[in-house]
C-alpha cells in the first residue's frame, strides 16, 4: 500500500493521508506509531488508521517520515471504538486519541538548540547567556526543558531569543522517546569458572581478600539457592559495595541488565476463595442463568451483601475459560482496599490502571495489556481504551458513581455505557453491581435490555443500620454536633467501636461576609465567592485558581466586621476534638489525601483501630469495608438535597445510603442523619432502606419533566470572553435548532448557572430527545448549526462544549 491515513493528536476531525515511502511500504501496519509533520513543520506521533492506494485528488500528500516500532501498539477492534466513541459523544477523534492513549507513547516535538559555527566571543554575553553556551559545549544539543534546571524559567525564552539573534545558535527539531523503561543491574559468575577446576584456583589465588573470598562463596550460595539472576543490589546488601565492585573489576564476576517491569510483581500468598452464603450462591447461578438471556445483568445487592466475593468468583471462571476480565471502579484511589483484595486473589495477574500512575507506569501497564499478560484489569474509567484482548467478563462496580463519566477533558464520555460497546466487540458480558443502581440501569432492566439480579441480605445475614433522624432545629451541642449525635458517639467509644462523620465540605468556614454591609469576596475572574483557606490565610477562587490574602477590612464598606461563615470538615473535627479530647480523630477529604501513600496509611489505621472517629467527604462514603465501625453520622444533609441539578434527589439517596452502610457491617449498627427537616418525605424511604420505592418517586418525577433516562440531554455550552458575542452566538445555534426540534424539547439558551469562569462568560442549550428515535437526527442538526456559526468569521472564537448525556 502506498497510503495510510493517520490519527494526529489534535482537536481534529476524521483522519489524514499521507504517502508511504517505498522503504517503509511494507512495514506500516494499522494501529502502528508513526512520525509525520501537520501545520508548521510540527512532529507528531500518529496511529495508522488505514492503508490503501488512492491517492487523494486535491492536495499532494505529504510522506510519512519514520515508523518508531515495528508492530502496532493500538488494535484495530480499539481504533474501532475510538471511533465510536468520537462519533457517539461528538467529539474530534484526534481529542479521543490524545486522551485515550498515554502521553509518553505520543512522541513530543520538542524545541532543541545546538551550537553554530559562530565564533562566540565571552565578553558580550550576559550571565544567563553564558551559562545555556558553556552547556552546549558540554552537550551538542538540549531541549528548553533542560535549560530549566539552570536558568529560572522567564528567563529561558529571553536568553534563547538572545543567542538566536546573535546567530550563536540554531533550533534543532528532534523528537525523543519519553519513556525509559528500568534497567535492573545482575551480577553472574564469569562463564570460565564454570569449570570448577579453574573455580578452585581462583578461590586460592583470592584467599588474602577474605571479604572479596567471603562475598564469592555468598554468591555462589544465593545462586544455587534462588536458581535466577541474582540482583547486583541484594549482593551489596550483604556484602559491601567496594567488595563487590573489585570482585567485578578482577572479572570473577560480571555484571549484565534486564528490563524490569516498574510495577512491582507480586510475591505474597494467594488467598483461596471464600464459601459462598447460601444467599451469594443462589444469586451467583442467577447471574450466570440470565447471562445466557442478557448481555448485561444489573446486581442490585445491598450495602455490605458481599457483591465482591460474587465478581471474583465470575474472575475465577473467565480465567478457567482462559478468558480474561475487565473490573472497573469509580476512582482507584479511594478503592485501595480493593486492588489490595484482588491482589490477594489473583497474584500478579493483575494489572492495575487509573490515573495516579506515572506516565511510565502507564506504558508498562498498556505494552503488557497487549501482550496478554493480565488474567484481571482493574482501572478506573480510562481503562477501557486499553489494548485489551480477549476479555469475557466486564465488571462495573459502584456502577451509579458519577466518576464514571468524564467531565473536565473531551471527551466526555461515560465509561459504564461505554463498556457495552467493548461487550459486542469482544462477546463479553457485562455485569453492573451497586447497592444503589443508577436510575438508568434500572430503567434499561425494566425495558427488557438487561436483567436483574437481587441480593437482598446483608452477608452473614446482618441487619442493615437503624436510622434515626436528628432535627437541627432544637439547639444543639456545640453548632454542629446535636446532644443525640454526641451520646451516640460517647456510646460507641465506651464500646471501642469505630465512628464515621460525613460532611459534604471540606476545609474550614468557607465562605467570608462582612457583618456591617454583607459583602462577601468575589473573584475578579468568575462570577463565584471566595473560598476561605485558614491555614494559608487567603481567600481562593476553586474554579479558576485566584488567590487573596485575607483582608484586614471589608473591601466594599472598610469595616472590620469580617466572619467567617459556612462549615468544612476542618471545622467539624475541631468541634469533635473539643468534645472527645481522648478520642483518636482522622480526617479524609482531598486536603489530607494528597500525601503519598494516604489512602495505604489511613485504611491501615483504620483496620488497626487506630482511628475512633473519622471525618471525611465523598470520600468516606465509597466501598470503605471496616468491621469496627458501628456509628455513622451525617452531619448536614440538607445541603445534598439541594443541588441545582436534576439528578440531586437520585445522587442524594445515593449517597445517604452508600454512607449508611459503611456502618454495622458484622453487627447491626446505626446511622444518625442531622437535619433541618427532618419531616421532609424524601428520609422516609431512607429510613426504611426502601431503596426501591425512593426511586419509583424519582423515576415518576424524571418522566413527567423530560429527563433521564426517559429522554437523553445533550447540551450545548457556549464560552468566550465577550458576553454579547457569546450570547448572540448562543442565540444563533437556538434558532437554527428550533427550526428541527421545539419546546419543551429544547431549553435555552440560558446563563450559565455561574455566569463567568476564568472571565469567559457561559450560556448553554439543553437537547432532550427519546432514547429511541431522533439520535442520529439532533447530533447532525447541531453539527450543522456549529459549522453555520462558526462560517460567520466573528464567531468563529466562541467555544462550544458538545456533552452528550451530560451528569
Ligand atoms: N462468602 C464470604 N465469606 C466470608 N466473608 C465474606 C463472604 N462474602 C463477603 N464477605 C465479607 O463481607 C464483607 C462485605 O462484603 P463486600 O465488601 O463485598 O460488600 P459489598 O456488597 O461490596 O458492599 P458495598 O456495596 O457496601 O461495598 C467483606 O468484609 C467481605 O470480606
Ligand atoms: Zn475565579
Amino acid at each position: 500500500m502506498e497510503f495510510a491515513n493517520v490519527i494526529i493528536p489534535l482537536s481534529l476531525d476524521g483522519v489524514f493521508t499521507y504517502h508511504i515511502p517505498k522503504e517503509l511500504q511494507n512495514h506500516i501496519q494499522i494501529g502502528q506509531r508513526v512520525v509525520v509533520s501537520f501545520g508548521e513543520k510540527k512532529l507528531y506521533t500518529a496511529i495508522v488508521e488505514s492503508l490503501h492506494n488512492k491517492n487523494p485528488e486535491l492536495y499532494k500528500t505529504k510522506e510519512i517520515y519514520s515508523i518508531l516500532e515495528d508492530y502496532p501498539l493500538v488494535t484495530q477492534k480499539l481504533i474501532e471504538f475510538w471511533k465510536w466513541i468520537a462519533e457517539y459523544y461528538m467529539c474530534p477523534l484526534g481529542d479521543v486519541y490524545r486522551n485515550a492513549f498515554p502521553t509518553a507513547l505520543k512522541l513530543e516535538s520538542e524545541t532543541f538548540i545546538r551550537k553554530t559555527s559562530q565564533n562566540i566571543s565571552w565578553e558580550d554575553l550576559d550571565e544567563k547567556e553564558t551559562f545555556v553556551m558553556q552547556n552546549l559545549e558540554i552537550k551538542t544539543s538540549i531541549n528548553l526543558k533542560e535549560i530549566e534546571a539552570f536558568l529560572a524559567k522567564k528567563y529561558i525564552i529571553p536568553s534563547i531569543k538572545s543567542l538566536y539573534e546573535k546567530k550563536l545558535i540554531e533550533l534543532d527539531e528532534q523528537i525523543i522517546e519519553k519513556y525509559k523503561p528500568k534497567k535492573i543491574t545482575y551480577v553472574k559468575l564469569n562463564p570460565i569458572f564454570e569449570n570448577s577446576e579453574i573455580f578452585q584456583k581462583a578461590l586460592v589465588d583470592i584467599n588474602r581478600a577474605e571479604k572479596q573470598r567471603e562475598a564469592l562463596l555468598l554468591f555462589i550460595k544465593m545462586q544455587q539457592q534462588r536458581a535466577t539472576f541474582i540482583q547486583k543490589k541484594m549482593l551489596v546488601e550483604q556484602s559491601s559495595p567496594s567488595v563487590v565492585k573489585s570482585l567485578i573489576e578482577k572479572k570473577y564476576l560480571q555484571e549484565f541488565q534486564l528490563q524490569k517491569d516498574r510495577l512491582e510483581e507480586y510475591d505474597d500468598h494467594i488467598e483461596d476463595s471464600y464459601k459462598l452464603s447460601s444467599a451469594q450462591s443462589e444469586v451467583l447461578n442467577e447471574i450466570e442463568n440470565q447471562f445466557q438471556i442478557y448481555s448485561t445483568v444489573l446486581l442490585h445487592g445491598v450495602t455490605s451483601s458481599g457483591k465482591t466475593e460474587l465478581y471474583f468468583q465470575l474472575i475465577e471462571k473467565q480465567i478457567l475459560n482462559s478468558r480474561n476480565s475487565l473490573f472497573l471502579l469509580p476512582e482507584i484511589s479511594i478503592t485501595t482496599q480493593l486492588v489490595t483484595k484482588i491482589k490477594k486473589r489473583f497474584g500478579d495477574e493483575v494489572g492495575v490502571y487509573h490515573s495516579k500512575l506515572s506516565q511510565n507506569e502507564r506504558v508498562e501497564v498498556w505494552k503488557n495489556t497487549l501482550d496478554n499478560k493480565y488474567k484481571v484489569i482493574i482501572g478506573a474509567r480510562s481503562s477501557i481504551f486499553l489494548p485489551l484482548y480477549n476479555i469475557g467478563l466486564i465488571i462495573v462496580d459502584e456502577e451509579h458513581d458519577s466518576s464514571y463519566k468524564q467531565t473536565e477533558i473531551k471527551p466526555f464520555y461515560q465509561a459504564r455505557d461505554c463498556v457495552q460497546i467493548l461487550a459486542r466487540q469482544n462477546d463479553a458480558k457485562v455485569l453492573l453491581g451497586s447497592a444503589t443502581p443508577s436510575m438508568e440501569s434500572f430503567y434499561n432492566c425494566e425495558q427488557g435490555k438487561f436483567g436483574l439480579v437481587e441480593l437482598k441480605e446483608r452477608f452473614g445475614n446482618i441487619k442493615l443500620p437503624e436510622i434515626e433522624m436528628v432535627s437541627l432545629c432544637k439547639p444543639t451541642l456545640t453548632p454542629n454536633i446535636s446532644y443525640r449525635l454526641q451520646e451516640e458517639i460517647h456510646q460507641c467509644l465506651t464500646d471501642k467501636k469505630q465512628v464515621i462523620l460525613f460532611h459534604n465540605r471540606r476545609g474550614f468556614s468557607p465562605i467570608l461576609e462582612c457583618n456591617n454591609c454583607g459583602h462577601s469576596p468575589t473573584c475578579p475572574n468568575c462570577d463565584v465567592t471566595l473560598t476561605y483557606h485558614k491555614v494559608s490565610s487567603t481567600l481562593r477562587c476553586h474554579y479558576c485558581g485566584y488567590i487573596m490574602a485575607f483582608p484586614n477590612s471589608c473591601p466594599s464598606c472598610h469595616s472590620h466586621a469580617l466572619e467567617t461563615k459556612g462549615i468544612g470538615t476542618q471545622q467539624i473535627e475541631e468541634e469533635v476534638k473539643h468534645l472527645f479530647p481522648d478520642a483518636k480523630i482522622a480526617r479524609m477529604d482531598v486536603d489530607t489525601m494528597k500525601r503519598k501513600h494516604a489512602y495505604e496509611i489511613l485504611f491501615e489505621n483504620m483496620a488497626l483501630k487506630e482511628i475512633d472517629i473519622l471525618i471525611g467527604t465523598q470520600m468516606v462514603t465509597k466501598g470503605l469495608d471496616f468491621e469496627e465501625v458501628q456509628l455513622v453520622g451525617i452531619i448536614r444533609s440538607d445541603s445534598l438535597l439541594n443541588l441545582p441539578n436534576f439528578r440531586a434527589e437520585e445522587k442524594a439517596l445515593q449517597l445517604l445510603t452508600q454512607v449508611s452502610g459503611r456502618a454495622g457491617r458484622r453487627k447491626e449498627g446505626k446511622v444518625l442523619i442531622q437535619t433541618f427537616d427532618p419531616e421532609n418525605p424524601f428520609y422516609f424511604f431512607i429510613k426504611e432502606n426502601n431503596y426501591h420505592l425512593a426511586k419509583e418517586g424519582i423515576l415518576r418525577e424524571r418522566k413527567e419533566y423530560l429527563y433521564p433516562p426517559y429522554f437523553r440531554l445533550i447540551e450545548l455550552t457556549f464560552k468566550h470572553k465577550n458576553n454579547e458575542k457569546v450570547k448572540k452566538a448562543a442565540n444563533i445555534v437556538g434558532d437554527y435548532l428550533k427550526n428541527y426540534i421545539q419546546e419543551p424539547l429544547i431549553l435555552g439558551p440560558e446563563e450559565g448557572l455561574i455566569p463567568r469562569i476564568n472571565n469567559q462568560f457561559i450560556y448553554k442549550i439543553l437537547l432532550k430527545y427519546t432514547a429511541t428515535k431522533s439520535t442520529k437526527n439532533s447530533k447532525k442538526y447541531i453539527k450543522e448549526a456549529i459549522s453555520k456559526l462558526h462560517s460567520l468569521s466573528s464567531f468563529r472564537s466562541v467555544k462550544i462544549d458538545v456533552d452528550v448525556d451530560p451528569s
